[in-house]
């Protein structure tokens, strides 16, 4: 019998090209991903050293971060934003890469497109320039973000020189409660490590909470890996994986996915594996989570107040200077806080579960009055899929308006940005000074939380609801 081995490292041993003695491995990358932000500079290295791109079946195009959420018909108003995707759109056609630029049926957020696409399979190497690549760790893939200077090395070769991570599992077993989501799952880990936490690992996630997430949940929770400082984070394939893979597009078909399943089946860690450090966790503690503030690893539990200073890992000038950009205090209450504006989308929760939770609190009720809410899916697929669902009628009956797919007030690279002062409950992964706008203020939570507080006007836990 072999050594007992890790799925993370089952896979990256596959991918080795070559090792360098006391260097990093060679490695070998299966799929790229590339948007419009982080890919223009790369594809004018390849051109002034006069090379092409080595595997461009290997490589997809997606346009998201700088895309308008609504009248995607018309042109682009931003002459930046309508450069990069120009640029994404030029570059992809010279070298035959494939883009689903702005409008395009399969267009979204490549976090979202990718897996819903069957591109994202399990016992992959996947990267992109983008640090939430971590999502396709949900598939038992190795998926990391890396630089532009390194997507122009995948571009040309097709591999990348990286040194291993270490190796960290967290365990959490027993049943969630109501209203606890996976988003919490994530926020709750985050809370427990601190945002740098988990900095130099790789993280497998397992136990009974992974097992009986589904696909879309797990992603939730391999995309904010990186906001704990983790490189990635990962769950091993099982039926879920299989069940949500079958028949996508561009996964395996008839023989080639009997083959697939056959491997995929060996995608798991083996009992008496090491890591270099374990953390375990019980799902009866985790409550529906909401930070308060500017790293995603200042949260905790909705019903419990700000935390003192001295209770905090993150050292008590930053964290002052945190809660003072926020506007709050230590040891109030975050229930009944104000807010101004409800985000849902983005590559962390902008899939259709995410849809369905929203509406399932929003139906029979209506958008407070003090509320302007950002609805938006993270493809067009999601986006047929809140249509074909009823799910819009859901919304507009309670007040909103759904908009068009892209990144949007996740990073406020359009116009979506969230104005100075003003308050955010927001679906996405990081609430740092600024990141929805110059002087926005960001409470990450889970899309129950969002829709509580979007027809309450006040952070409110969504369990009176449920
Ligand atoms: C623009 C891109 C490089 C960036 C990332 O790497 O994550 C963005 O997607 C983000 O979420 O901040
Ligand atoms: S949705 Fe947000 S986190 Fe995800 S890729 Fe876009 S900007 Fe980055």
């Amino acid at each position: 019998m072999n050594n007992p081995t890790t799925l993370f490292d089952k896979v990256w041993d596959a991918h080795v090209v070559r090792k360098i003695e006391d260097g990093p491995d060679v490695f070998f990358i299966d799929r790229h991903f590339i948007h419009e932000v982080t890919s223009p500079v790369a594809f004018l290295g390849l051109e002034g050293r006069g090379i092409g791109v080595m595997y461009n079946n290997r490589t997809f195009a997606t346009a998201d971060h700088n895309t308008p959420t609504i009248n995607q018909h018309l042109p682009v108003q931003d002459p930046l934003s309508a450069n990069q995707l120009q640029q994404l759109e030029t570059n992809s056609a010279k070298h035959g890469i494939s883009h689903w630029g702005l409008g395009h049926q399969k267009n979204g957020i490549v976090h979202v497109v990718g897996p819903e696409n069957g591109i994202t399979l399990p016992g992959m190497t996947i990267v992109c320039g983008d640090s939430h690549t971590s999502t396709h760790g949900a598939f038992g893939a190795i998926a990391f973000g890396i630089g532009t200077s390194e997507v122009e090395m995948v571009l040309s070769s097709q591999c990348i020189m990286q040194p291993k991570p270490k190796k960290m599992r967290v365990t959490i077993n027993g049943t969630l409660g109501k209203g606890v989501t996976p988003k919490d799952v994530t926020l709750y880990i985050i809370a427990q490590l601190s945002a740098a936490g988990a900095t130099g690992y790789f993280c497998e996630y397992a136990g009974e909470v992974f097992e009986n997430m589904t696909m879309e949940g797990r992603m939730t929770v391999c995309n904010m890996s990186i906001e704990m400082g983790a490189r990635g984070g990962m769950i091993a394939p099982d039926e879920t994986t299989f069940n949500y893979l079958n028949g996508r597009e561009q996964a395996p078909k008839g023989e080639a996915w009997e083959k697939a399943l056959a491997y995929w089946n060996t995608l798991k860690t083996d009992e008496g594996a090491t890591f270099d450090v374990e953390y375990t966790y019980n799902a009866a503690d985790i409550e529906p989570q909401i930070t308060y503030g500017t790293n995603p690893g200042l949260g905790t539990g909705i019903s419990k107040n700000i935390p003192l200073a001295s209770e905090v890992i993150d050292g008590e000038a930053s964290y002052k200077k945190s809660l003072g950009y926020m506007g709050f205090a230590e040891n109030e209450s975050i229930i009944g806080k104000p807010i101004d504006y409800v985000f849902l989308g983005s590559c962390t929760n902008g899939r259709i579960e995410d849809f369905r939770a929203f509406a399932s609190i929003v139906k029979g009720r209506k958008k407070a009055d003090n509320v302007t809410a950002w609805l938006v899916p993270g493809s067009h697929i999601v986006e047929a899929q809140i249509k074909e669902e009823g799910i819009l009628d859901v919304l507009t009956e309670a007040g909103f308006l759904l908009r068009q797919p892209g990144c949007s007030a996740c990073l406020a690279m359009n116009d979506d940005k969230i104005p100075a002062g003003k308050y955010a409950v927001s679906t996405s992964n990081r609430n740092f000074e600024g990141r929805q706008g110059p002087g926005s203020r960001t409470l990450l939570a889970s899309p129950l939380v969002a829709a509580a507080a979007a027809v309450t006007g006040v952070v409110t836990d969504p369990r009176q609801f449920l």
